[in-house]
């Protein structure tokens, strides 16, 4: 017992310590990316949001020239113990099949990845049983938090550190800029639940029909999640808790991704409703990380929107998508490749000797 509290105590400063060496952005280079834009011959802010990523690049970075050539999607793979409670349309046995078609480059978003240039790194962070997908399991799958809480304190804490490890790694062997994306069955119904105690509303405002749950099936899933918050009672003051109370290991370890990003001065695309709950976990513990993320597009999860603005921020594309695995996060590559390139690349104003629409634009 005495030698878990002193594991749980490391872990804890061990987080504490990743949280305090993530530093606001560089002004002055998101000042240089700015002038930059303002002299590239078109209308002023005429790219918009795409403007703001690449400011927000820069600042992330320190560096103004903005480049963005390695990218990478960490696909966090899960089980969850409340699939017995029948909250979910499918089998807990999909989670495994869809992960290591991952490998081999057989799911939606390992298409998408391919498409885009990027690599796809398909984790086992906790999934039931055993697979070719690299292993950094926590436990085999939680427990079923209608019953008793998802996981231990020393799990959850485990799953966020291994989130900021394989950063660590993906930015020593040069990822430049990541994609979040998961695949579990039932981790709508932990994102919910995560999502409803870090807000403290009533779940229904935030559950949806995540893969395809028929109407009997949610109002189920709404009473699990409600009846569990009010069984475990978890402190929306103490992010960890809520995990380990009504979380999953891939919402974990997707928490750990956004603290490591920002830790390692990384950009982070957001997928979808589960990645963003996630994201939003992560801004509870270091409000700071929120500098380092980028919301990709709007899941049609109905909590999408609450978390959106519970994040402050807004998703550039609305395709009605609610997939999962990253899709969204990478639909959203080619388009940062697009604004890097007309930053990049463009003439400017100078080069084409115009001038006084500058002037004008600036006032
Ligand atoms: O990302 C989203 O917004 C999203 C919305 C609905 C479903 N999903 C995917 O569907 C699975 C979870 O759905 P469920 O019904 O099993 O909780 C999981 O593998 C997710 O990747 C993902
Ligand atoms: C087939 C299938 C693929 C998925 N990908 C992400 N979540 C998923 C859920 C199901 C059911």
């Amino acid at each position: 017992m005495q030698e878990q509290e002193e594991r749980v105590l490391n872990q804890e400063t061990d987080l504490e310590q990743v949280i305090r060496q993530i530093r606001p952005l560089d002004e002055h280079a998101m000042e240089q990316a700015k002038k930059q834009w303002n002299s590239i011959a078109k209308p002023l802010h005429s790219l918009g949001k795409l403007e703001e990523h690449i400011i927000r690049i820069a600042g992330i970075t320190g560096n103004p020239d903005v480049k963005i050539e390695e990218k990478a999607l960490i696909v966090m793979c899960a089980d969850n113990g409340v699939v017995e409670e029948g909250v979910t349309q499918t089998g807990q046995e999909v989670t495994a099949i869809v992960a290591e078609n991952f490998l081999s480059g057989e799911t939606s978003a390992a298409i998408m990845c391919k498409k885009a240039g990027a690599r796809i790194l398909p984790i086992d962070i906790g999934m039931a049983g055993k697979t070719k997908v690299p292993d950094y399991k926590v436990a085999c799958g939680t427990r079923n938090f209608a019953k008793e809480p998802a996981m231990t304190r020393e799990q959850a804490l485990q799953s966020i550190l291994t989130g900021v490890r394989i950063v660590e790694e993906q930015k020593k062997a040069g990822v430049a800029l990541l994609a979040t994306g998961e695949m579990g069955i039932g981790n709508t119904t932990t994102s919910s639940a995560v999502l409803a105690a870090l807000l403290q509303i009533d779940p229904e405002k935030v559950t949806g029909r995540g893969a395809g749950l028929s109407s009997a099936g949610l109002s189920r899933k709404i009473q699990v999640i409600r009846q569990a918050l009010a069984l475990h009672k978890p402190d929306a003051n103490d992010p960890v808790d809520v995990l380990e109370k009504v979380g999953g290991f891939d919402i974990g370890g997707l928490a750990g991704v956004y603290l490591g990003a920002a830790k390692m001065r990384l950009p982070v695309l957001i997928d979808g409703f589960i990645s963003g709950t996630a994201a939003l976990l992560a801004c509870r513990l270091c409000p700071e990380a929120k500098e380092y993320m980028i919301a990709s597009h709007k899941s049609k999860e109905p909590g999408m929107q609450i978390l959106l603005k519970a994040l402050g921020l807004s998703a550039s594309l609305d395709c009605d998508m609610c997939l999962g695995e990253g899709t969204g996060a990478v639909a959203f590559f080619p388009v940062l490749d697009m604004a890097a390139a007309v930053y990049r690349q463009m003439s400017t104003f100078a080069d084409i000797q115009v001038e006084e629409y500058q002037e004008l634009g600036d006032k």
